[in-house]
This record gives structure tokens, C-alpha cells and sequence, in this order.
């Protein structure tokens, strides 16, 4: 059974086709990039899944459970989580908080528990900065000790993009969709962050599905290449076999010229 599955997604904003009959199914364990050019559908996609909009006709199934119609709260708990072009994070909260609000969903104790400090309810925070930590620590040293307190708006936007990552994986969500993770970072974080996602899936058991623009990186990690153009899924399969294809050569180049 694959994790995720499409069926014949459509889309439409007004006069708009922005997604179209696309079908694609994610097994566990696989990290598929998901390219085309500008206004392609590309993040419309992941707003289908994640539940921002609701798809016009076709199904989204993961772990073999229909979740169309499910809010995106829902969809997270689910096990879903995202990151996004522009950054969603509280930036006024640290780099800790960040990462430890999305486990407040999965805590036990209410909130009596939690203004009195029970003893269940210490061990739960001790459990919950004990996640943060461990996903905080997929990037090495950068984001601990004195950084994990700092507030989010004096990080480089590289390490706003780190923690955007870190809170989504804190989620407990076992499907990352990472929207353009190196958006923003240099040749040299570039090539980092590639070998990041991959320990994500290797060390983590995450399953990635990520929209990309920097081909080096959709190269170098793609078990799969899916490309769409005009909201159509127009190839998929190989880095290589699809960026040689005639179909994906025009839809860049046709795009250029405009
Ligand atoms: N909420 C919306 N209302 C109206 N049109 C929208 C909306 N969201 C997306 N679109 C349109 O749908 C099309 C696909 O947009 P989308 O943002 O999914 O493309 P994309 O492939 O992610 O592009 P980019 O690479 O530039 O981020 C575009 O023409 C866009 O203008």
C-alpha cells in the first residue's frame, strides 16, 4: 500500500485550471520532487493535501484512509506536516518554542496539569524538549545551546528555514512535504541541506515530497521526479529520463520566453 496517493485531482480557481487530472502515489521511504515551472500547480498541490483547499474532484489517500475534507489541524495529525515557501513560524517565540508547539496536540495533561506542574505533566515537557532536541539536532550544532533561545527574527533565514523543518518533523508526522527547502541559502547550504533531507529519510524514516527549483538538489535526492506544467502532470520517473524529456525541455523553455 502506498503511503500517499492522488487519484485524478482537479483544481480550479475561477476561469483557472490550476490542477488537472493529476494522479501520483508515494510509497514509505521514498522522497519524490515535484518540479515545473512558475504557476505550474506546484504549490497548489501541496495545498490539496495538506487540506488549505479542497479539491474539486478526485481523492487523496494516505495510509490507505480517504482524508479530502479533513482540515489542515487534522491533516497534520494525521501525519503530515509541511514547510512552507515563506516561512510560518512565530518569530517572536525561540527557536525551542517553535519546535515544541506542534507536540502540545499530543500532550495528555490539561491545561490544570500544566498551570500547576504536575509531576505527569513535567515529564511530558522533559518528553516534548527531548523531540525538539532530537529533530533541532538534524542540523548540527547551529541551532542548539545559546540559538535554541533565541527568538526566531534575529536567525539568518537559512535557520529560520532549519526550524521551519525541525517544527514540522515535531509534529509526529511521518510524510514531510518541504516547500523549496533551499530557497534562500547559498551553493554551500544548498549542498547541505540536500545531505540533511536525505538523513530525514535515512535516519528519521521520514517519506519527502518536495518542490524544488535548484536542480542540483532535486538531482542529486529524487528517488522520483514528477513534473508538472499548466497544473497537468506531463512526466515522472528518473532525474535524468525526465529533465532529457522533449515535453519538460519545452515546458521550461516555452515558459522562458514568455
Ligand atoms: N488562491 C488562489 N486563487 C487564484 N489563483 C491561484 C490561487 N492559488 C494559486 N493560483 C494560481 O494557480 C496557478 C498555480 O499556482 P501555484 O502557486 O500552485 O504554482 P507553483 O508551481 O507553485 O508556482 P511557483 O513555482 O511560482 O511557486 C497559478 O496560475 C496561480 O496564479
Amino acid at each position: 500500500m502506498p503511503l500517499l496517493e492522488l487519484r485524478n485531482l482537479y483544481k480550479a480557481f475561477g476561469g483557472l485550471q490550476a490542477i488537472s487530472n493529476v494522479s501520483l502515489t508515494v510509497n514509505e521511504g521514498e522522497i519524490v520532487s515535484i518540479i515545473g515551472p512558475n504557476g505550474a500547480g506546484k504549490s497548489t498541490l501541496f495545498n490539496l493535501i495538506t487540506g488549505v483547499y479542497q479539491p474539486d474532484r478526485g481523492d487523496i489517500i494516505f495510509e490507505g484512509e480517504r482524508i479530502n475534507g479533513l482540515t489542515p489541524d487534522k491533516v497534520t495529525r494525521k501525519g503530515i506536516a509541511r514547510t512552507f515557501q515563506n516561512l510560518r513560524l512565530f518569530t517572536h517565540l525561540t527557536v525551542l518554542e517553535n519546535v515544541l508547539i506542534p507536540q502540545h496536540h499530543r500532550l495528555k495533561s490539561g491545561w490544570l496539569a500544566a498551570v500547576l506542574r504536575t509531576p505527569a505533566y513535567l515529564k511530558e515537557e522533559e518528553e516534548m524538549r527531548k523531540v525538539a532536541l532530537e529533530k533541532l539536532s538534524f542540523f548540527g550544532p547551529r541551532l542548539m545551546s545559546f540559538r535554541l533561545h533565541q527568538p526566531v527574527y534575529v536567525l539568518s533565514y537559512a535557520n529560520r528555514r532549519r526550524t521551519e523543518m525541525a517544527r514540522a518533523m515535531a509534529t509526529g508526522a511521518k510524510l514531510l512535504l518541504l516547500d523549496e527547502p533551499s530557497a534562500g541559502m547559498n551553493p554551500k547550504e544548498t549542498k547541505e541541506i540536500t545531505q540533511i533531507i536525505r538523513r530525514f529519510r535515512d535516519e528519521g524514516g521520514y517519506t519527502i515530497v518536495l518542490v524544488e527549483h535548484k536542480m542540483n538538489l532535486v538531482g542529486e535526492i529524487s528517488d522520483r521526479v514528477v513534473v508538472l506544467d499548466y497544473g497537468e502532470k506531463i512526466a515522472e520517473g528518473d532525474y535524468k529520463d525526465v529533465v532529457n524529456d522533449p515535453k519538460v525541455i519545452e515546458a521550461y523553455l516555452g515558459r522562458r520566453e514568455e
